[in-house]
This record gives C-alpha cells, sequence and structure tokens, in this order.
C-alpha cells in the first residue's frame, strides 16, 4: 500500500522527471514574478483589476448620462415652443408683438433710457440709483458677452437671425440676454424704486414674458434662459455688493452733480 505523501513531494513527482521548485521567498513576497498572486492561471475566476480610467470610459457617470438627457430633452422642447420662429409657425402672427416685446429687452433701449435719466435726474437719491444701473447693465452685457464666447452654444436651428442690433458673440445662445437683463432690472427696480403692488406685479409679469419670448421667438432653448434669469438675479447680489455711493465713488458722483 502507497503511504500517503505530502503535497510537496506529489508536486515534485509530477513534472514528468522535472522537478518544480516552490521558493519560500516567492511565496511570502506578493509581487515577485513567481508568486501566485500574480501569476495568471488560465482560465481562473480571479481576474486581475482593471486601471481606474478604464472603468470609467466603460462605465459612463450618472452625472453624464443626466446631463446628455436633459440636453436632449431641452432642444425637443426649445423646438417644440418655438412657435413664432417664423411667419408661417404655428403662432406666425404673433412673431411682430413678440418682438416689440423682444426690443423692451435689449440692451440699447435700457442703456440709453438710463443714461437720459441720469442727465436729468435732479435729486441725489436719483443720481445714486440711476448711476448704479447704469453700472448694472453694462456689467451684465460684459458677463453675458464673456459667458457666450466661453461657452459658444449656438442659437437653435429655427432661429431666424433678425434681431434688432447685435453684437459678435450674440450668435451664440447660451446665457440669454434678455432673461439676464429681465432678472437683473426687475430686482433691481423692485428693490430702488417705490411703486404701487399693482406697477411691482407688472414688473414681475414683464420679465417673465420676456424671457418666455426668448423660445417662443426660436431665438434660445430653456436652458439658456433659465440660466440667463439665475445670472441675472444673482448679479443684482453682485451690485448691491459693489453699490456705488457718493461716499465710495466722490469723482463719479462729481461728473453727475449739476
Ligand atoms: C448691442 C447691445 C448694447 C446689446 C446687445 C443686446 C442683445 C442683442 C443681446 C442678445 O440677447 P439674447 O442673448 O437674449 O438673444
Amino acid at each position: 500500500m502507497p503511504s500517503p505523501r505530502s503535497s510537496r513531494e506529489r508536486r515534485a513527482g509530477s513534472g514528468g522527471g522535472r522537478l518544480e521548485f516552490l521558493s519560500l521567498v516567492s511565496q511570502r513576497s506578493p509581487g515577485a514574478p513567481d508568486s501566485p498572486s500574480h501569476r495568471k492561471e488560465p482560465g481562473s475566476a480571479a481576474a486581475a483589476p482593471l486601471p481606474e480610467e478604464d472603468c470609467m470610459k466603460l462605465n459612463p457617470s450618472f452625472l453624464g448620462i443626466a446631463l446628455s438627457s436633459l440636453l436632449a430633452i431641452d432642444l425637443w422642447a426649445s423646438k417644440r415652443l418655438g412657435v413664432c420662429a417664423g411667419e408661417d409657425s404655428a403662432w406666425g402672427s404673433a412673431r411682430p408683438l413678440m418682438k416689440v416685446v423682444e426690443v423692451s429687452g435689449h440692451g440699447i433701449p435700457w442703456l440709453l433710457g438710463t443714461f437720459y435719466g441720469l442727465c436729468q435726474s435732479d435729486s441725489s437719491a436719483a443720481r445714486e440709483v440711476l448711476l448704479n444701473l447704469l453700472f448694472a447693465l453694462l456689467l451684465d452685457l460684459v458677463l453675458v458677452a464673456v459667458v457666450k464666447g466661453l461657452v459658444k452654444r449656438r442659437r437653435p436651428t429655427h432661429n431666424k437671425m433678425d434681431m434688432f442690433v447685435t453684437i459678435s458673440v450674440d450668435k451664440y445662445s447660451f446665457p440669454s440676454g434678455h432673461a439676464t437683463r429681465a432678472a437683473l432690472v426687475c430686482r433691481f427696480v423692485l428693490r430702488h424704486l417705490v411703486l404701487a403692488v399693482p406697477l411691482r406685479v407688472l414688473v414681475v409679469l414683464w420679465a417673465l414674458i420676456v424671457s418666455v419670448s426668448r423660445v417662443m421667438l426660436g431665438r434660445h432653448n430653456m436652458t439658456d434662459v433659465l440660466f440667463g434669469l439665475l445670472l441675472g438675479y444673482a448679479l443684482y447680489s453682485v451690485v448691491e455688493y459693489c453699490w456705488l455711493s457718493p461716499l465710495s465713488a466722490p469723482a463719479l458722483f462729481a461728473l453727475w452733480s449739476h
């Protein structure tokens, strides 16, 4: 009867006459080429882990999928809501009215109107408010131009580029300059003009109508307008933080005192 042999002895005898050595050193250091953890056994279930960057490529992040889905919904919904994008669109007959709304939120009437008011103002309170409104409108123009130039998102394909006075970055649509201005002016006017409640409601309605009209005219996607509203709202806080007063900017106020 054959005597029971140790596994080491059996292994040594299974090589067809060749000896296979199992060094203690390779057993103890897992990085060594002969170590069991380093060797790949054909058909073994324990495969070497993939580098992290390969895993990232194979598994697109949840955020990436959520963003692409949001953009797809945005493009689809904005196209459907662009009911005044052309004369032959579903609400094409309302296009001239929408273009009047567009001019009411344009930068030029607001800049000229504020400048004129500043020249005509006869109280220091009016001068202070109008000078800050002028500063806010200029800051808004610069900020929107910078973001448009950085993001470079094209206007929707169904937009007809027949807008009243544009600058070069206005071929881009993110964010909507009309929406930022509407939110900024709305917050500014509600804070610094003493108005009766119906007029305050009208100011808010005007800002909303200007914003919605951007999508209806086909000028923007919805995300351009939503971001624009947020940006304009936030910009007002910056303006209030940097508020110009006869104390903080005496030279500027000296220019306008008669
Ligand atoms: C030329 C001046 C002083 C302002 C340009 C105003 C303008 C055309 C903004 C674009 O608005 P949207 O981004 O909402 O289309």
